[in-house]
C-alpha cells in the first residue's frame, strides 16, 4: 500500500516568505522518497518546483521521529531541493503547521511538531475576520555559537569574517556593506576552514536597515539562493544582537530584531533563557495530484 491513490500521489504547494515547498501527505509513512525522487519533485521545470519538500508523517510511523511520538504526533520530514536531508527548516515548520490546520489534523493554537532537530512548539494564530491567515510563531530553541572564531566567507575576490551559529542546522553569518556584494550566488560561497562545517553550511549576508532591523540574502545548503530562510533569520538576529552588545541572558530583557528577506519579513525575539521565537506568515497556494507513474 502507498500514499498514492489510483489517480496519483496527492501534493500541496506552500511557502513562508517565499521559501517554497512541495508538501507530501504520507500519514502512515508508506512512501519511500529517496534523494532522486525529492530532487525530481522540487525541479522547477520538470517537476512541481520548490526550495524543499515537507513530508507529513505520523512521528510513530518514521524511525527518525518515533522517539518523539509522545511529545508530537506529526513529524516534519524536511528535505532540501537537491534531495539532501536537513535537521530543521524554520519557514518549513510554519508551512507544515498551516497544512495540519488546513487538513483538520490540528486546531489553531499551540501545536508540537517533531523535526530532526527535536520537537518545535508552534502557535498558529486564528485567521482574521476577513479570512486573512493568522501569523505563526515558532519556538526555535536556543542558538549555539560554537567556534572557531576565524571563519571566513569569500565570494570572488571579497572575503569577510563570519560568525558560526547553529540553529539545529549550521549557519555562517556575514555582515556586509551592501547585499549586492554577495554577487549572483549561483554557486555556494567559499567558507573556510572547511572543517568548521563538515556537513556543509547555509550562508547569510546581512546589512543594517535601522535599529534592530536588518536585511539579508541567503545561500542555502542543498537548495542554492532562496528568498528566505527561517533558521537563517534566527542565526542572523543572534549574530546581530551579539555584535550590537545585546545579550538577553545578561540584561534579563528580551531582544527583538526585524529581519527582511527578499521574500518578506520575519520578527525574531530572543528571551533571557536563550529561547528564540520566530513569527511570520505561512501560505498554502495549491493542491493537486501527481500523475500515476511519473515519479
Ligand atoms: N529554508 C530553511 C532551511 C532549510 C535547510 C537548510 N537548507 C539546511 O540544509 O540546513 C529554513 O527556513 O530554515
Amino acid at each position: 500500500m502507498s500514499a498514492s491513490t489510483p489517480q496519483g500521489l496527492p501534493f500541496l504547494k506552500g511557502h513562508g516568505t517565499e521559501n517554497d515547498f512541495v508538501i507530501i501527505p504520507d500519514f502512515d509513512g508508506l512512501l519511500r522518497l529517496g534523494p532522486a525522487e525529492v530532487a525530481r519533485l522540487c525541479d522547477r521545470r520538470a517537476g512541481i518546483g520548490g526550495d524543499g519538500l515537507l513530508r507529513v508523517v505520523r512521528s510513530a510511523r518514521d524511525e527518525a521521529a518515533a522517539a518523539l511520538a509522545e511529545q508530537a504526533e506529526w513529524f516534519m520530514d524536511y528535505r532540501n531541493s537537491d534531495g539532501s536531508v536537513a535537521e530543521m527548516c524554520g519557514n518549513g515548520v510554519r508551512v507544515f503547521a498551516r497544512y495540519l490546520v488546513h487538513a483538520g489534523l490540528a486546531e489553531p493554537g499551540p501545536l508540537a511538531v517533531a523535526t530532526r532537530a527535536g520537537v518545535r512548539h508552534v502557535l498558529v494564530a486564528e485567521d482574521g475576520p476577513d479570512g486573512t491567515p493568522g501569523e505563526i510563531t515558532v519556538d526555535m530553541g536556543r542558538a549555539l555559537l560554537p567556534g572557531p572564531d576565524d571563519i571566513e566567507v569569500a565570494v570572488g575576490e571579497r572575503r569577510w569574517p563570519a560568525r558560526n551559529v547553529n540553529m539545529g542546522n549550521p549557519h555562517a553569518v556575514v555582515f556586509v556593506a551592501d547585499l549586492a556584494q554577495a554577487g549572483n550566488l549561483y554557486g555556494a560561497p567559499e567558507v573556510s576552514p572547511a572543517e568548521a562545517y563538515p556537513q556543509g553550511v547555509n550562508v547569510e549576508f546581512v546589512v543594517d536597515r535601522g535599529e534592530r532591523h536588518v536585511a539579508m540574502r541567503v545561500h542555502e545548503r542543498g537548495s542554492g539562493e532562496t528568498r528566505s530562510c527561517g533558521t537563517g533569520t534566527c542565526a542572523v538576529a543572534v549574530a546581530a544582537a551579539r555584535r550590537d552588545g545585546l545579550d538577553p541572558a545578561v540584561t534579563g530583557e528580551p531582544v527583538s530584531y526585524t529581519v527582511d528577506v527578499p521574500g518578506g519579513r520575519l520578527v525574531i525575539t530572543e528571551q533571557p533563557d536563550g529561547r528564540i521565537a520566530m513569527t511570520g506568515p505561512a501560505v498554502l497556494v495549491a493542491a493537486g495530484v501527481i500523475e500515476p507513474g511519473w515519479l
